[in-house]
């Protein structure tokens, strides 16, 4: 995976994030990791400090002085890979829901499949959710119907987190206008890489939920993505 870096943002995560790391690089030789930590009191960030020694300019810290939600994290790790010219830029949870294992699918689906953003999608066949209690997984399902129906756009999955896309992208989006930080900055990313047009495929991937840590889902985040969404279609209409 030559060019490619994931991003990892963190909030707390001192049970997975060595375990997230060595699974990342055991995928490949070339592949990079960049963590964005907001000052985990559980001191995550200076877990990935020591890391560092095994993984010489391949394991990058960028450290923000307290939590500002996951939206803001990636798009601070976008600049960051921009400014580095990264060629294929992953965003992936540090607490396996994402399997690493996963990454060279979405990778070979934009380096040889021709995709400009590439999707490890949960909803393509059926319902690929282990774990997870049955009202995220309806929360999360019906939010994804939600999102197409009323954006038009035709992906199952939009609130997915597990995401590869090639920095041209990331360079031709407006990332200072982006302005959700919960699922729905997963939902807007996508929306706005649709409105480009920029080609989108997914990769079915099983999603299974933490055994260490916790979710930082809230009540705000998910009236942020049902209220959001409307907001941002609506807006798109009128700056077509
Ligand atoms: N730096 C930083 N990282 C954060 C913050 N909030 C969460 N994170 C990190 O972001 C990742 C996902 O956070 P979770 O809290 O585990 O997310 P989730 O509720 O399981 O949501 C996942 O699924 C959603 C769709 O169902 C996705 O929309 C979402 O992006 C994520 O992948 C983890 O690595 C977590 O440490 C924050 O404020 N700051």
């Amino acid at each position: 995976m030559i060019g490619a870096v994931v991003i990892i943002p963190t909030y707390n995560e001192i049970e997975n994030i060595e375990a997230v790391i060595r699974a990342v690089f055991s995928q490949s030789n070339y592949i990079h990791v960049l963590v964005v930590d907001d000052n985990s009191p559980d001191l995550t960030g200076k877990k990935v400090k020591a890391l560092q020694r095994d993984y010489t300019n391949r394991l990058f810290l960028e450290t923000r002085t307290k939590k500002s939600g996951l939206g803001t994290a990636y798009i601070h790790g976008f600049r960051w890979c921009i400014e580095k010219k990264y060629d294929y830029i992953f965003e992936m949870d540090a607490d396996f829901s994402h399997n690493p294992n996963d990454l060279p699918k979405l990778y070979q689906a934009c380096h040889n499949d021709g995709a400009d953003m590439s999707i490890g999608s949960r909803y393509v066949t059926g319902v690929n959710v282990v774990n997870w209690p049955m009202g995220r997984v309806l929360l999360s399902y019906v939010a994804s119907k939600y999102v197409r129906l009323i954006t038009g756009m035709k992906i199952h999955d939009t609130t997915a987190g597990f995401v590869c896309y090639k920095r041209i992208v990331l360079e031709t989006i407006n990332l200072d206008k982006i302005k959700f930080i919960g699922y729905a900055f997963q939902i807007e990313m996508k929306f706005k890489t649709y409105l480009k047009k920029f080609k989108i495929k997914e990769v079915p991937v099983i999603f299974t939920d933490r055994t260490k840590g916790e979710s930082k889902l809230s009540g705000g985040i998910i009236s942020e993505a049902i209220f959001g969404v409307i907001s941002m279609k609506v807006k798109s209409l009128f700056t077509k």
